[in-house]
C-alpha cells in the first residue's frame, strides 16, 4: 500500500479538482492509496453532506467514485509503465464516462470506505470499477471510464485555480 495518496502525486497546477485537489480547500480532498492490485480510500460525509436526514447525498458519493476512479486510473498506469506513482511526465486522467448505481441507502455518520479495480486497461483508457462500503456494507457501485487528460485541457498558465477543473 503507498503511504502516499494518489492525488498527492499530481503535479500542482492539476490538483484543483474539488473532489480530491490537495490545493483545493473547499473541496472533498479525496485520498486514494494504491496497493498494486486495487485502490482504497475513506471518506467520512459531514452533516452538510445530507440528502435525507441521515443518508448521504448521491452527488456527493457519485463525486468520489468519479476521483477515486480517475486515481485508481492514474495508480494503474504507472504500474503497466513500470514508473513510480507521480514521476514525470504526469499521468493524469479525465473522467470520459462515470456511471453509479445506488443499491442501498448510504447512511450518514460514519467512515465510507472505497475500493477501485482496474477491469480494463489500455495505453489511453484505463474502466475502473468502484465500490462504497459503509460498515461492510455495499450500498453504492459504480463505473468510471477514464482517459488520458488531453492537451487541450493543460490548465493556462495564469488560470485561477476556481476556473480550472481537472
Ligand atoms: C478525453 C475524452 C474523454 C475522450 O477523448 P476522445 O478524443 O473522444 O478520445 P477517443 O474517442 O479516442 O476515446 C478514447 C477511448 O475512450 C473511450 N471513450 C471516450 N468517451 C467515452 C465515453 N463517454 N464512454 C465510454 N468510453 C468512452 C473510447 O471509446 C476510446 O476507447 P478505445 O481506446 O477505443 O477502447 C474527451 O471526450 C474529453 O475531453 N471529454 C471531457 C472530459 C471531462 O471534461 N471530464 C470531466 C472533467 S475531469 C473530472 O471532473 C474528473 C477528474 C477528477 C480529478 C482528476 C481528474 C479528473
Amino acid at each position: 500500500m503507498t503511504d502516499r495518496a494518489v492525488q498527492d502525486t499530481y503535479p500542482e497546477d492539476l490538483s484543483h479538482c474539488y473532489g480530491c485537489g490537495r490545493v483545493n480547500s473547499q473541496g472533498h480532498q479525496l485520498k486514494s492509496h494504491w496497493d498494486g492490485r486495487q485502490a482504497v480510500a475513506r471518506f467520512e460525509p459531514e452533516g452538510h453532506h445530507t440528502a435525507i436526514p441521515g443518508f448521504v447525498y448521491g452527488g456527493l458519493l457519485a463525486s468520489l467514485i468519479d476521483c477515486h476512479g480517475t486515481g485508481t486510473a492514474s495508480a494503474a498506469a504507472y504500474q503497466a509503465e513500470g514508473r513510480p506513482l507521480g514521476s514525470d511526465p504526469p499521468m493524469r486522467f479525465v473522467t470520459a464516462s462515470l456511471h453509479v448505481d445506488f443499491l442501498k441507502p448510504t447512511p450518514l455518520g460514519g467512515p465510507l470506505d472505497l475500493r477501485g479495480v482496474v477491469e480494463e486497461q489500455s495505453d489511453r483508457k484505463v474502466v475502473v470499477a468502484i465500490t462504497i462500503a459503509a460498515e461492510g456494507t455495499v450500498c453504492v457501485k459504480g463505473q468510471v471510464v477514464a482517459v488520458r487528460m488531453p492537451a487541450t485541457m493543460a490548465p493556462r498558465p495564469a488560470a485561477r485555480a476556481d476556473e480550472q477543473c481537472v
